[in-house]
């Protein structure tokens, strides 16, 4: 040991820091340890098993999730979904090593993000329609949305409801395994040799739930890939990642149609759920800032001269929209921390010794707030902060903070930015959105709207507003692109 260990809250005997870990709005509590410590690095020890450092600065997260990521890109041991579930196969959960390698390659190799543009087009232009009679619940179909996309892009599914198999399952998977992925949320994760207890054995009810959770994560990962591959044999599959696979004449060992499968089945785990988030917030944000939504209109209308709906040829071209979208993505980041990744050697840093095996996480939502980094003011919208004074995007200012750092920063980061960039340039088109109001009825205020974080993401509070069709003719188009919807 060449150090003391980041400085971090006092905790108690034995049970060192276990009290400290926040069950609730976790990155709001990281910055206040942090400030108390009087450090932007912070260490908790944890009774068992290792401990868990908090960056919260870009600047320690990029020093050692990225300078030095050949040691921090590990995940932590997790018993209970590595080795008992067996989601080892989603490659958020990988360990880091020559199968997780593997795993970034073949995703590259097969989930290159033009391919999906018209999937994301199709489920943004059903969207469109769906949201103008909606006057609740468009949370809904904003997750609808983001599941189609994916489902269409990758097996050529097409979800007409959110009760159809390939949602639900999906969808319960996410539910089961927030509750699993939750620091302490089984034993078994804290005291590993637990697994080897037979569940007969009173207290043992783990074992149960984490049959049902195998079976259910087999089910994800391979239900929709061998309807697409029935599809196919048929001739009656519609082009997406899965047939594209099976249609190349390349040869594919059982492994690799494996390795393929397990990819796809990550796009909607992974995908869904964080995408969805993001675009709430964009609704939010233009219902609490009827200014601004006005601004982006303006951009939008003078980009297009008022004649169509916005196209991915237009993508990059108009700077307020870009804007708003990283505005979006900086202002409520839908994932607050990183997934905890790991250390696989000892290392010293700054002074502090941080041992190998340690959990270590980013405090993404402290990080995107830095006013050094993001100007004045930075829980309030204000999109102008990414424009320099000539209205063009200043590129030097990034949000990729919210995809996470390092080698396992966000595989899905210009696959979630191609689909958020269509619904927000579309929406802003045609769409006016209404002041958004209280479940109880009253209209919410910009300065005191509160998210809730659980695990790594970040939840708005729910409420309710209009969509509105910004003319006859924006309501004209939004028809014929629904028409026109054929997968
Ligand atoms: C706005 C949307 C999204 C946000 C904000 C987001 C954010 C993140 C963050 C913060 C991480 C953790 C990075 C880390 O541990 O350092 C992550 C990991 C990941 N994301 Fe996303 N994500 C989004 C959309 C997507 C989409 C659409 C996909 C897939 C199509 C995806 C696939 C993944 C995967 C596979 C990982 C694990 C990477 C690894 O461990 O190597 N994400 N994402």
């Amino acid at each position: 040991r060449r150090g003391p260990l980041p400085p971090g809250p006092p905790g108690y005997p034995i049970i060192g820091n276990l009290l400290d870990i926040p069950s609730e709005n976790g990155w709001k509590a990281w910055v206040r340890m942090s400030r108390d410590a009087g450090s932007d690095i912070i260490c908790l020890r944890l009774p068992v098993g290792p401990s868990l450092v908090v960056l919260n600065s870009a600047r320690c997260a990029e020093a050692l999730l990225v300078k030095r990521s050949a040691i921090y890109s590990d995940r932590p041991r997790m018993v209970m979904l590595q080795e008992l579930v067996r989601a080892d196969w989603n490659v958020a959960l990988m360990p880091y090593g020559e199968n997780y390698k593997a795993s970034r390659k073949t995703w590259h190799k097969h989930i290159d993000v033009p391919f999906s543009r018209p999937h994301a087009v199709m489920a943004v232009n059903r969207l469109l329609k769906e949201l103008l009679p909606c006057k609740k619940d468009h949370h809904k179909l904003i997750r609808l949305a983001t599941g189609r996309f994916i489902l269409s892009a990758g097996y050529g599914i097409q979800a007409e409801s959110a009760e159809e198999t390939f949602i639900e399952l999906p969808e319960r998977w996410i539910k089961t395994i927030s509750h699993a992925s939750q620091l302490g949320g089984f034993l078994v994760d804290t005291i590993p040799f637990l697994k080897m207890v037979p569940s007969w054995v009173p207290g043992a009810g783990f074992q149960k739930k984490a049959k049902d959770m195998k079976e259910l994560t087999e089910n994800v990962r391979t239900l929709a890939f061998k309807h697409t591959q029935a599809e196919f044999a048929k001739g009656t599959a519609i082009r997406s990642y899965a047939t594209r696979f099976l249609e190349s004449t390349e040869e594919k060992t059982a492994e690799e149609t494996d390795a393929v499968c397990s990819i796809i089945g990550n796009l909607y785990l992974a995908g869904a759920d964080t995408t969805e988030l993001a675009l709430l917030s964009f609704v939010l944000a233009m219902a609490l800032h009827p200014e601004v939504q006005k601004k982006g209109q303006e951009a939008i209308d003078e980009a297009l001269g008022g004649t169509r709906l916005p196209t991915f040829s237009d993508i990059g071209t108009i700077p307020y929209v870009d804007a708003i979208i990283n505005e979006t993505l900086r202002w409520k980041p839908a994932v607050t921390i990183t997934i905890p990744h790991g250390t696989t050697q000892d290392d010293f840093y700054e002074g502090y010794f941080i041992p190998k095996n340690t959990m270590v996480i980013a405090n993404l939502a402290h990080i995107l707030a830095d006013e050094k980094t993001y100007g004045p003011k930075p829980d309030e919208f204000i999109p102008e902060r990414f424009l320099k004074a000539d209205g063009s995007l200043d590129r030097s200012i990034s949000v990729n903070a919210a995809f996470g750092y390092g080698r396992r920063q966000c595989t899905g980061m210009a696959m979630a930015r191609e689909m958020i960039w269509m619904t927000v340039a579309s929406v802003l088109c045609s769409i006016d959105v209404g002041p958004a109001i209280s479940l109880e009825g009253k209209p919410l205020d910009p300065a005191t709207v509160e998210y809730k974080p659980f695990g790594t993401l970040n939840f708005p509070p729910t409420f309710n507003c209009t969509f509105t069709p910004r003319s006859d003719t924006a309501k004209r188009w939004i028809e014929e692109a629904s028409i026109a919807v054929r997968y």
